[in-house]
């Protein structure tokens, strides 16, 4: 301000201020202390470059040229701090030649890239309301043009594989290839109206991640005879003969499975580590597909060892029927307190979303809001459960026939979902499966027992997503000990994320009695014990508050998008699949 002041305290001095023609810069004589009338200096001709011919009015040459220099530098000083009136701060032009003005461009300010940012990573965020734009508008259609298109006339039905509520599945092969790779071996299920679903969840897979899950050829729709309806046609390669609910029925799983996945037999004895290494091997391949499907917005619902079947060309496992699953981006077959799941494997919300969460919204409303929803509900972890259970089953041979299963579920239930106290009551049994399957998941430092305990938890918030489980040391070859510090951090921060409130504090109180007592900053047990005591109730008002506002904002949400009417163009994209009855 002082030199605003003084800038601006100069201008009285009119008349005695010369300015010698080409002598200024165009700053300065656009700036209002300098401007021609302010300074009372009559313009002449001004040449192109608008710097003016000025006539001096009286003849103190010597002294008005001081005092131009040190108005010259004030006012550079005035323009580098930024802050003065508006045309000393900034180009203003000259008032007569507007092509003097500063060109208008694209101006980057802090402010600005920080929205920018924020704006991108919501966009980005899971499940990605940006891609899936580019998915819906710009490859789906692309795909309707490049791919070949079939009908049932093209195929030839041979062994039935499966029969299940919505449709029957055959072995098949085509009457005539169309394309050039060998199509010898597909599979073909013929579904009833939820087929549509299952055809836009697979196209979807298609294009994003096409090997989590079975090859997808082409869907389409036949018309039945009259009255009967439509019916709709799916078209998959043939991965190969067994599922893993098979290959976990035969005695010798997990050697079963050793030549399949590694196409060859490892040379160590038989026991818990080479076993440990197959059961990795497998669930590596599970959560990595799981992964995937999830960062494009798809929750499965339906994971159990029947739908993961093991790829003879891709020598790995893959997930198939994806007729139970809900497309999160866009909100297809996600319709709130739906009841579809298997029991045996259903984690136990049952629902994905919370039930006051109405039905799905207009796509594109859908879509907008899809990271808020995902947020507040991380319905992925719905899954994971299931992939849980399927890792308890692999490690636990009593536990892989329907019924055991069922009363590993009533138990865990009675343990209230504690997995320690349930392995507390199974320890006291001394069963050799049991012993056996503890001494698997005890390996380098318990990481096995503790990824388990990450997926198989009450809260779905709780759990572990499937993309943390890949970070998990369980999925590192050489355990804990062969990790890297950053790597040991990344686990510390999984397991905090991860854990009970109570557990995290447990973490922190033993890093902290671990570094030592009062002597070199750390705690002594006593000390420990009373900040132990004052740890929050897991219900004190303050988080019953924090969880009663992010309902009442997640319920204002569901509302907003439930007012929100049908698009009328809707048409474009989900017709082709409405019936036509
Ligand atoms: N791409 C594939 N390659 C090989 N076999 C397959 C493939 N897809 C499905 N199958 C076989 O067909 C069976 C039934 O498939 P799928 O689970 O998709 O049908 P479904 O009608 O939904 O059955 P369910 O209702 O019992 O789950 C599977 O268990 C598997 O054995």
């Amino acid at each position: 301000m002082a030199l605003q002041q003084l800038t601006l305290g100069l201008n009285p001095i009119q008349g005695l201020v010369v300015i010698p023609s080409g002598s200024r810069s165009r700053t300065n004589l656009r700036s209002p202390g300098h401007h021609p009338a302010a300074w009372g200096i009559q313009k002449g001709k001004r040449n192109r470059s608008g710097v003016g011919e000025c006539r001096c009015q009286l003849g103190l040459v010597g002294a008005a040229a001081g005092v131009v220099e040190m108005v010259e530098k004030l006012n550079a000083l005035v323009l580098g701090v930024g802050v003065g009136l508006p045309c000393q701060v900034m180009d203003c032009g000259d008032v007569v030649y507007r092509s003097t003005l500063p060109k208008q461009g694209l101006i980057i300010t802090a402010p600005g890239v920080a929205l920018a940012l924020l704006v991108a990573t919501y966009l980005w965020s899971q499940p990605g309301v940006a891609p899936g734009f580019w998915d819906m508008f710009v490859l789906a259609k692309l795909e309707q043009i490049i791919r070949p298109s079939y009908k049932k006339e093209d195929f030839v039905l041979g062994k039935k594989l499966g029969e299940g509520a919505f449709g029957t599945v055959y072995k098949a092969s085509l009457v005539k290839s169309k394309s050039g790779k060998s199509d010898s071996e597909l599979v073909v299920k013929k579904a009833n109206q939820y087929g549509a679903v299952e055809v836009w969840m697979n196209e979807r897979v298609r294009r994003a991640c096409s090997s989590s899950c079975a090859d997808f050829i082409d869907g389409f729709r036949e018309s039945k005879r009259k009255g009967k309806g439509d019916e709709f046609w799916l078209v998959w390669r043939y991965e190969g003969d067994a599922t893993l609910d098979d290959l976990m029925k035969d005695k010798d799983f997990p050697y079963n499975v050793e030549q399949m996945i590694y196409g060859r037999v490892d040379e160590l004895p038989k026991g818990p580590e080479r076993e440990n290494r197959i059961i990795r091997t497998i669930m590596r391949q599970i959560m990595s597909s799981l992964k995937n499907l999830h960062a494009i917005g798809i929750v499965h619902r339906d994971i159990k060892p029947q739908n993961i079947i093991f790829s003879q060309d891709a020598k790995s496992f893959k997930i198939i029927d994806l007729g139970a699953a809900a497309d999160l981006r866009v909100g297809i077959n996600y319709v709130p307190n739906e009841f579809l799941l298997d029991p045996r494997y259903a984690a136990p919300e049952q629902y994905i979303m919370s039930t006051q969460t109405p039905s799905a919204p207009p796509p594109p409303v859908a879509a907008a809001l899809s990271p808020v929803l995902w947020q507040m509900n991380v319905p992925d972890r719905f899954d994971v459960y299931s992939a849980g259970l399927i890792f308890l089953q692999m490690v636990f041979p009593n536990l892989r026939t329907d019924g055991s299963l069922i009363q590993f579920n009533r138990q865990l239930k009675r343990c209230d979902y504690n997995m320690v106290k349930w392995r507390q009551s199974t320890e006291a049994r001394n069963n050799p499966d049991f012993r056996r399957g503890f001494e698997l998941l005890d390996r380098d430092e318990g990481v096995g027992w503790e990824l388990l305990q990450a997926m198989i938890r009450f809260k779905g918030r709780q759990r572990i997503s499937a993309k943390q489980a890949l970070d998990h040391p369980f999925f590192i070859r050489d355990g804990l000990l062969g990790l890297t510090f950053l790597q040991k951090l990344r686990l510390q921060l999984i397991r905090t994320s991860f854990q009970d409130r109570s557990e995290a504090f447990a973490w922190v109180q033993n890093l902290m009695a671990k570094s030592g007592t009062k002597s070199v900053g750390g705690f002594t047990e006593a000390e420990l014990q009373k900040l132990k005591d004052k740890e929050p109730k897991a219900k004190d008002t303050v988080s019953r508050n924090a969880l009663a506002s992010a309902l009442k904002l997640q319920r204002k949400v569901a509302r907003t998008i439930a007012t929100v009417g049908e698009p009328a163009n809707k048409r474009n994209w989900w017709n082709r699949w409405e019936s036509t009855n």
